[in-house]
């Protein structure tokens, strides 16, 4: 008798985005630049010279992607907040257009029974805080918490969850430890005081939302489970330093109030002590995680690899996406048991999850075929029931992405969407995936 998929009674499903490599018109309105505007136009830095000054034009397209969303069936769509469009300074002055323009997606999509799920900060900070420190600079917790109350005193009912950050290990590692995403640093002593002042800033915003909002407040985290390529104690170790600096670095001080004990071997002397009181303010209680996944690593000991001495190990057995992951859907199971079992079986979203995997620049007669990501989602949504059937408190699935966008600093070239962008002329066509996910969600996994 094989298994029935059907999932809870409120479980949601959804799709997520991101403001930067979606909407466009960066500067439009008021609106002031943000690290990834300046990065954008700093050649070298993108892949093509790509950049977000016009993407999918979202910001002028909403209303067509939310009649997109609703004809999926979609209830909830998890999308991000341009800091710098509502603060253009960052901090102080409030530009109204820019705070007009999440109103109106709000309210389009509660007019189109869509849960809004909104994200804080998907990695767009503006440019005029960079110039003051950035992530660097101990204000930036308060900067973010005046910014978070901005939103919350705005929108906050008609968005009843709110994520503060996105994926803080990746503004680290990618941003100012390997220089691959903006502000571009390479630097093993900025990575971990602005990694600690990411997730000051999340304590701030927290704190800021249990003062005024009334619903639920989160943070989102990535998360790649991480298997030794041997039983040798080197790569045992290696897969624990690999694990605590991905996986634990930003949950274990969230909550438990504490660093993984690896943190200073794989730091050394760049590793700083912290104040109790800072680690009090980032454990404060959440209501939610949210958990990004997109594969697996295979661990190896790599005296070269910097500063992890850690190595991922290839598996030629299994496919891989364009992005160069493995797919691996058991990962995601176990990683929503490692969750449950660490930390308390916390509620968790799925934040994202999905594949790139070629797609033509234009649909063949209002049709795209991506069978590969067919076969990925649903592979990861039966990963997701095995997980629920394990005891774990799963709220809902956003499917990374609802478009075809800028995938950062590799431009246009990766395409993660179940509905397909013509770039050339803005067209939308939902994939094969898309018509796929429409009907998992009216069966609400029945068709798994
Ligand atoms: C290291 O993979 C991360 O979990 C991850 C993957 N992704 C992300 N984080 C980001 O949140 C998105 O903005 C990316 O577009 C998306 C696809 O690359």
């Amino acid at each position: 008798m094989s298994k029935s998929y059907v999932f809870p009674e409120g479980f949601v499903w959804g799709a997520a985005t991101a403001a930067y490599q979606i909407e466009g018109s960066p500067l439009a309105d008021g609106a002031g630049p943000s690290i990834w505007q300046r990065f954008a136009h700093t050649p070298g830095r993108m892949l093509n010279d790509d950049n977000g000054d016009i993407a999918c034009d979202h910001y002028n397209r909403f209303r067509d992607d939310i009649a997109i969303m609703k004809s999926l069936g979609l209830q909830s769509y998890r999308f991000s907040i341009s800091w710098s469009r509502v603060l253009p300074e960052g901090k102080g002055r409030v530009n109204q257009k820019g705070l007009d323009f999440y109103e109106r997606l709000v309210d389009t999509l509660l007019e189109n029974d869509i849960a809004p799920v909104a994200t804080l900060f998907h990695w767009d900070l503006p440019a005029a805080l960079d110039d003051r420190g950035g992530w660097l600079n101990p204000d930036v917790a308060d900067w973010f918490g005046e910014y978070s109350e901005v939103m919350f005193k705005r929108l906050d009912g008609r968005i009843k969850r709110w994520a503060t950050l996105n994926e803080p290990w990746v503004v680290t590692d990618g941003g100012y430890l390997h220089g691959a995403l903006a502000p571009g640093h390479r630097n093993r002593f900025e990575a971990p005081i602005a990694s600690h002042h990411l997730l000051r800033a999340h304590g701030k915003s927290v704190q800021a939302y249990r003062a005024i909002g009334q619903h639920d407040i989160g943070i989102v985290v990535n998360i790649e489970p991480k298997y030794a390529a041997s039983d040798s104690a080197e790569d045992q170790a290696a897969r624990d330093r690999a694990e605590a600096y991905m996986n634990r670095q930003y949950l274990d001080p969230v909550f438990f109030g504490k660093y993984p004990e690896q943190m200073r071997d794989i730091f050394g002397e760049a590793w700083p002590e912290w104040p109790q009181a800072d680690m009090d303010l980032i454990s404060q209680p959440i209501d939610f995680i949210g958990v990004n996944y997109y594969t697996r690593n295979v661990t190896r000991h790599d005296e070269s690899s910097w500063p992890l001495k850690a190595s991922p190990v290839r598996q030629p057995q299994h496919t891989y996406t364009e992005t160069g992951w493995e797919v691996y859907p058991q990962g995601l199971t176990d990683t929503l048991t490692w969750v449950k079992q660490r930390y308390g079986n916390p509620q968790v979203f799925i934040t994202e999850n999905g594949a790139a995997f070629f797609d033509p620049p234009k649909a063949e007669r209002g049709r795209v075929r991506d069978p590969l990501r067919v076969s990925y989602l649903r592979q990861h949504l039966r990963a997701v029931h095995d997980a629920i059937d394990a005891g774990c408190n799963i709220g809902g699935y956003f499917v990374w992405s609802l478009l075809d966008n800028l995938e950062w600093s590799l431009g246009y070239s990766k395409r993660f969407g179940i509905v397909h962008v013509d770039y050339q002329t803005q067209t939308r066509t939902p994939k094969d995936s898309a018509r796929y996910y429409a009907g998992i969600v009216a069966s609400h996994g029945a068709r798994l």
